[in-house]
C-alpha cells in the first residue's frame, strides 16, 4: 500500500510541476516570465511543490481510511502552512492543495471500495461526500475571519461570485466538463502536450468564475480576461499556425492589466492529475495491494 500512496503523491506533484513548466500561460508565473507577480518566480513554485511532498499521499491514504471532511481539512492547513514557510509568505498553490487534496482524498474513497478508480467521477463523490461540509467550513471560516478576510472572501462579499469551495461543493463542474475534456481532445487532435495543455488552460480561463482575477480587477477584469482568450480561441488558438505568437501577445495584454487566473491554473493542475489517475488505474495490478 505504502508504494501506492507514494505513487499518487508523486503524480500529483508531477501535476503541480508540469503546470509551473508550461510557457506561455497568461498572467502566470512560467520559467521564462513571472508574468503578471511581483512576489514569485519558478523557482518559488518549486520550493512549494517540494514542501507540499507527502501532503497527497496522506490524503488518499487518509480517503482509503473512510475519512471525514475535517480530517482532509486538517491536512491541507498542514500543507498550507509548509507551503507558507517554503515560500516566506508567498501563496502558491493555496487553491491546489484545496481542489487536489479533496479528489486524492476521494481516490481513496474509490480505491477503498472498488478496488481501483473511476478519475472522471471523482468530482461527483467529492460533492456527495463532503459538499456539505465544505460549504459549512465556509461559514465558519467567515466568522472567524471577519476582520482579515481572504480574497477569494472578499470577490464573494463585494460581487456574490463563487470560489473554490463552491467549485468542490458542486463537483468540479468547470473541471470535470472542460478542462478535462478539452485537454482530452486536444490531445486526441494529435497536439503536442505543450499545445493540449496550453489549450485546456485557455479554455478553463473562459469558463471560470476566477476569484484570482475578480479580486485584482474586479468584475470587469474578469469579463476582460475572458473576452480576451475567447478572441484567442475564435483565431483559432493553439490550433493555428502562429499560436505561439498570439499567445505570447495574449500574455502581454494580460501582464499589462496585471491580472493572472491562478484558479484556473489550479484546474490545470487538478486535470493532469485525473489524467495521471487514469495512468495509475492501469499499473494497479503491479502494486498487488489488499484492501481492508
Ligand atoms: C477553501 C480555501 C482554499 C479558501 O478559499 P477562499 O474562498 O477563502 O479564498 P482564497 O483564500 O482567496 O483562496 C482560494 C484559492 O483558490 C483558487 N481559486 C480561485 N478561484 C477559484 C475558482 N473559481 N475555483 C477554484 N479555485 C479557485 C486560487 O488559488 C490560486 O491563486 C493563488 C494566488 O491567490 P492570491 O494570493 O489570492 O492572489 P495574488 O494575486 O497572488 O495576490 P496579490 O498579489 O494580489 O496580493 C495561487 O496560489 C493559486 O493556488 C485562490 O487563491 C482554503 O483556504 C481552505 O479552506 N483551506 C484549508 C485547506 C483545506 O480545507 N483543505 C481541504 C481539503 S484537502
Ligand atoms: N503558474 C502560476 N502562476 C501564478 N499563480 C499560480 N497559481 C497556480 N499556478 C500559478
Amino acid at each position: 500500500m505504502k508504494e501506492l500512496v507514494a505513487r499518487i503523491d508523486t503524480a500529483a506533484c508531477q501535476a503541480l510541476r508540469q503546470e509551473v513548466d508550461l510557457e506561455y500561460k497568461p498572467g502566470l508565473v512560467c520559467p521564462g516570465n513571472n508574468g503578471s507577480h511581483a512576489d514569485m518566480n519558478a523557482t518559488t513554485f518549486y520550493r512549494s511543490i517540494a514542501a507540499l511532498r507527502g501532503y497527497f499521499g496522506n490524503c488518499f491514504a487518509a480517503g482509503i481510511e473512510g475519512a471525514e471532511f475535517r480530517t482532509l481539512q486538517a491536512h491541507g492547513l498542514v500543507a498550507e502552512k509548509a507551503m507558507f514557510k517554503a515560500t516566506e509568505g508567498v501563496n502558491t498553490h493555496k487553491g491546489a492543495i484545496f481542489l487536489m487534496g479533496l479528489l486524492a482524498g476521494a481516490a481513496g474513497a474509490q480505491f477503498r471500495e472498488h478496488g481501483c478508480f473511476d478519475p472522471i467521477s471523482l468530482g461527483r463523490l467529492v460533492a456527495a461526500k463532503w459538499g456539505v461540509n465544505i460549504l459549512l467550513a465556509g461559514v465558519q471560516d467567515q466568522v472567524q475571519r471577519l476582520d482579515s478576510p481572504t480574497h477569494g472572501r472578499r470577490v464573494k462579499d463585494a460581487f456574490g461570485l463563487p470560489g473554490a469551495r463552491e467549485q468542490a461543493a458542486e463537483g468540479f463542474p468547470v473541471l470535470f466538463w472542460t478542462t478535462v475534456p478539452q485537454l482530452r481532445w486536444a490531445l486526441s487532435e494529435g497536439l503536442s502536450q505543450e499545445q493540449a495543455q496550453l489549450h485546456a488552460l485557455v479554455c478553463t480561463i473562459g469558463k471560470l468564475p476566477d476569484t484570482n482575477l475578480a479580486h485584482r480587477g474586479g468584475l470587469k477584469g474578469l469579463q476582460w480576461a475572458q473576452g480576451r482568450v475567447d478572441q484567442f480561441l475564435a483565431e483559432g488558438g493553439v490550433f493555428a499556425p502562429g499560436w505561439k505568437s498570439r499567445a505570447q501577445h495574449l500574455c502581454a495584454q494580460f501582464e499589462s492589466q496585471r491580472l493572472s487566473p491562478g484558479g484556473s491554473a489550479d484546474l490545470l493542475s487538478a486535470a493532469l492529475f485525473v489524467q495521471a489517475l487514469v495512468q495509475v488505474n492501469s499499473e494497479l495490478p503491479n502494486f498487488m495491494v489488499a484492501r481492508s
